[in-house]
């Protein structure tokens, strides 16, 4: 008798939007955005067991989420119900991520359990239906899935791969939840900024249109990006609330962080056009 293999980890990478113009509000409320994707070398890891009896079980649960709204346990279910696959998963979550940060942790998880359980199911959905349904379970999920860097508009759907620097950023973690719902429907918000064509060539325009509201809100957003202004050019990700700086080398990245007050958190980490979950499906 041979010992069976061990599952290998799949990868759940962060993201950071690099920028986040808001170019108007739908009358469904929603906003029209131009957004610019890249994937960092860091994230979630994920392990999943094949059931014969359809059953999905998650461990170790997130504190405050029940199972049922894990998007992972969500992404699952959808699969299943899409393909009409029988099989179930044993799901082991090894989270790194802070929930709520603007690094996407939620949407990413989402994406690896669609990639993975679509290779381990032999399902065969196509990634352009994968993208679909991963839409349906959060705005940054279709980005996950298809795995390059990209600038995306509408909001937030129409999706357009992309190359630019990958840089080595200083990734710093307020201790604070930020809620995207609350940002978007901030009285003061800016949501007229034109439309740039080619946006992703002109990084002296990338900005963060979220960014003055929740520095209002949150000071420790407010405190973290102005320690971080006097060592990179650095900016807010998503909605918040984590920020990063931007350096040209890894080095310099590690001379900011080992200046970094006490009791703060912060990672060192590349910005990668490829997503690592890529990566993992080509070896
Ligand atoms: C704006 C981004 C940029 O990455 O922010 P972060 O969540 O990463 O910080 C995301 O696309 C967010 O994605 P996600 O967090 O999945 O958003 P959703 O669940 O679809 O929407 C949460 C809420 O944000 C608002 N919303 C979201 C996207 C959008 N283009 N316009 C909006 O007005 C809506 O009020 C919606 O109810
Ligand atoms: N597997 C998951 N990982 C993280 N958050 C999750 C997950 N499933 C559901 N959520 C919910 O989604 C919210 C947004 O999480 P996340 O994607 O990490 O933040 P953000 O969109 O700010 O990057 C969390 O506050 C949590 O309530």
């Amino acid at each position: 008798m041979t010992a069976s293999q061990p599952s290998p980890w799949w990868p759940a990478p962060a993201k950071l939007n690099l920028c986040l113009h808001i170019n108007g509000r739908r009358a469904d409320g929603y906003h029209e955005l131009q957004t610019l994707f890249q994937f960092i070398d860091w994230g979630d890891r994920l392990r999943f067991g094949v059931r014969r009896d359809g059953e999905i079980q998650l461990s170790p649960a997130l504190p405050g989420v029940a199972s049922a709204d894990n998007l992972i346990v969500r992404a699952a279910r959808m699969l299943q119900q899409h393909s009409g696959c029988t099989l179930g998963a044993d799901i082991e979550l090894d989270k790194q991520l802070p929930m709520g940060g603007g690094i996407g942790g939620g949407s990413s998880n989402a994406a690896t359990t669609l990639v993975a359980l679509n290779q381990l199911w032999n399902t065969q959905i196509p990634e352009d239906e994968l993208a679909q349904l991963g839409l349906a379970l959060g705005a940054d999920v279709p980005v996950f899935v298809r795995g390059h860097a990209a600038m995306a508009e509408g909001v937030g759907e129409q999706l357009r791969p992309v190359e630019v620097e990958e840089p080595w950023y200083l990734l710093v973690i307020p201790a604070v939840e930020v809620s995207t719902a609350v940002v978007f429907n901030h009285p003061e918000l800016p949501r007229n900024t034109a439309k740039i064509t080619a946006l992703e060539h002109q990084p002296e325009r990338w900005v963060n249109d979220c960014q003055a509201v929740v520095c209002d809100e949150y000071p420790q957003v407010a405190k973290a990006l102005e320690w971080l202004l006097e060592y990179a050019p650095s900016k807010m990700t998503g909605t918040g609330s984590c920020v990063y700086g931007v350096f040209s080398d890894k080095n310099s990245a590690e001379t900011a962080w080992a200046e970094l007050p006490q009791g703060w958190t912060a990672h060192v980490t590349r910005g990668c056009n490829r997503s690592p979950l890529l990566a993992m499906l080509d070896q």
